[in-house]
């Protein structure tokens, strides 16, 4: 398996443009699922998540065509008709997004079998609530041996849907498949990440008629047919998110491009915080340091717009050359500090206890061997590693690779030492 080496030491200087966003182009091509006609999805992020999603949908039904066309990357997604309703467990245990073709399957065809999501390991993460949801939309749910049997025969029935707490997924889900249910769909507790609102307006592009998402009440007025769209999926706010971070890091000045600022405010708030210079621009932001150490800062994770949980690794990996002690509470996932340990191997002095960890600065991170344990784990390795003496080397980069488009690429142009290790094609035990 490939594996990723960063020579630390060296300042970031210059720009690097920010892909389209990962959580929400798994989304959009599931609600290609709904229409007989083509969507069209433009700024797509080419990754691991987005390949193995199309795999999935290629077995539906959907043709997935990817190609540059005149706005850069796209992917044309065409289910002419759902030729199979069955979404096996190889297929849908890589990724947890993968779950939400469930909703628009039984939307359009009435019925679906599909196996219980993966996904990056953080929590148990149930999917209790998406189940709840597609039941009080009328379909009739049976788990057995790993699967879920939803049917419909006669169509989705709009209704009102309190969720007990927030959930990104399940809020998708809900939507997803309220669009084409007969009547009204309120959402009540409903997530407002930005995503959601990326989803509102392509379906809204295809016909659909949602509004709300983005507040905690989401109304879906459901519609017969949906139609053909073109629709550029949102900058992703957690990649801008992660290169401020690196700028922050290793130092010097990086212009993050093609993004929108306004995604990211509370981690901006908190680079201010412990002493970077940030300043927004119209399509990104600026992240300049320059020599002096930063202050150690707390944070603590919350439902947009908080911070993202999807930052914290990459905020703890900051705070290890911080000055000072940094307190940071994961409220979101149980499971989500196994980063903690593989940082502790680059010198970090870090100590966790139930949801909060606490990082103590040190003056200086030493280059090791270290395993990436999940998504955003991998790419907070990769971060330590711009500063550590030495080689850093990162395992299991599989992780890295279903959410960071051309991640050595963007580095490199600004002037970090960071290459991949191509492997033998073996399994790493
Ligand atoms: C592909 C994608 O978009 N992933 C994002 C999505 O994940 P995902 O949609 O899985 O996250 P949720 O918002 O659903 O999860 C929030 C919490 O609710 C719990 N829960 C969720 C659903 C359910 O049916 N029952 C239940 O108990 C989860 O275990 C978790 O503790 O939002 C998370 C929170 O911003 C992000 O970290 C993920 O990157
Ligand atoms: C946790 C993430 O992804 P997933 O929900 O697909 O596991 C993530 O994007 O950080």
């Amino acid at each position: 398996m490939d594996r990723i080496a960063i020579t630390g030491g060296a300042r970031l200087n210059g720009s690097i443009p920010i892909s389209g966003a990962k959580n929400s182009a798994i989304k959009l091509m599931a609600a290609s699922l709904l229409t007989d006609e083509p969507l069209r999805l433009t700024n797509m992020p080419r990754l691991a998540d987005t390949r193995f999603l199309g795999k999935l949908l290629t077995r539906l039904g959907v043709s997935v065509t990817e190609s540059d066309g005149p706005d850069g990357q796209q992917t044309i997604l065409h289910a002419p008709e759902i030729t199979s309703g069955f979404a096996p467990y190889d297929l849908v245990r890589q990724m947890r997004a993968s779950f939400n073709v469930l909703g628009p399957l039984v939307a359009r065809s009435g019925q679906a079998k599909v196996s219980l999501p993966g996904g990056c390991t953080i929590g148990a993460r149930p999917v209790d609530l998406h189940l709840q949801a597609l039941e009080a939309l009328g379909a009739k749910i049976d788990l057995h041996e790993g699967y879920v049997y939803a049917q419909a025969p006669r169509g989705l029935k709009g209704a009102e849907i309190t969720f007990p707490f927030v959930s990104v997924g399940a809020t998708e889900h809900a939507m997803l498949a309220a669009v084409l249910a007969d009547g009204t769909t309120v959402i009540h507790n409903a997530a407002c990440e930005p995503e959601l609102v990326d989803l509102q307006e392509c379906l809204n592009a295809m016909g659909a008629k949602v509004q709300g998402a983005g507040t905690p009440t989401v109304t879906i007025t459901g519609v017969p047919r949906l139609k053909g769209a073109s629709h550029a999926v949102i900058p992703d706010r957690i990649e801008m998110g992660t290169y401020a971070v690196a700028a922050a890091m290793a130092g010097g000045e990086v212009r993050l491009t093609n993004a929108r600022p306004g995604l990211i405010d509370a981690l901006l708030e908190k680079l201010k915080e412990a002493g970077a210079g940030v300043e927004e621009t119209a399509d990104g932001c600026i992240i300049r340091r320059n020599g002096e150490r930063l202050n150690a800062v707390d944070i603590e994770t919350a439902p947009f717009p908080g911070f993202a949980t999807d930052l914290q690794a990459q905020f703890m990996a900051l705070m290890t050359t911080a000055n000072g002690e940094s307190r940071i509470r994961e409220t979101i996932f149980e499971n989500r500090f196994m980063h903690a340990p593989e940082l502790m191997r680059l010198g970090a002095d870090i100590s966790v206890s139930g949801g909060e960890a606490r990082v103590r600065g040190v003056a200086q991170l030493e280059g090791a061997e270290v395993m990436a344990t999940d998504l955003r784990a991998s790419v907070s390795l990769v971060i330590a590693g711009l500063v550590a003496r030495g080689e850093t080397t990162v395992s299991r980069i599989y992780h890295l690779d279903r959410g960071f488009e051309r991640l050595e690429e963007k580095l490199g142009a600004c002037g970090a030492q960071v290459r991949r290790i191509v492997g033998d094609g073996e399994p790493e035990l």
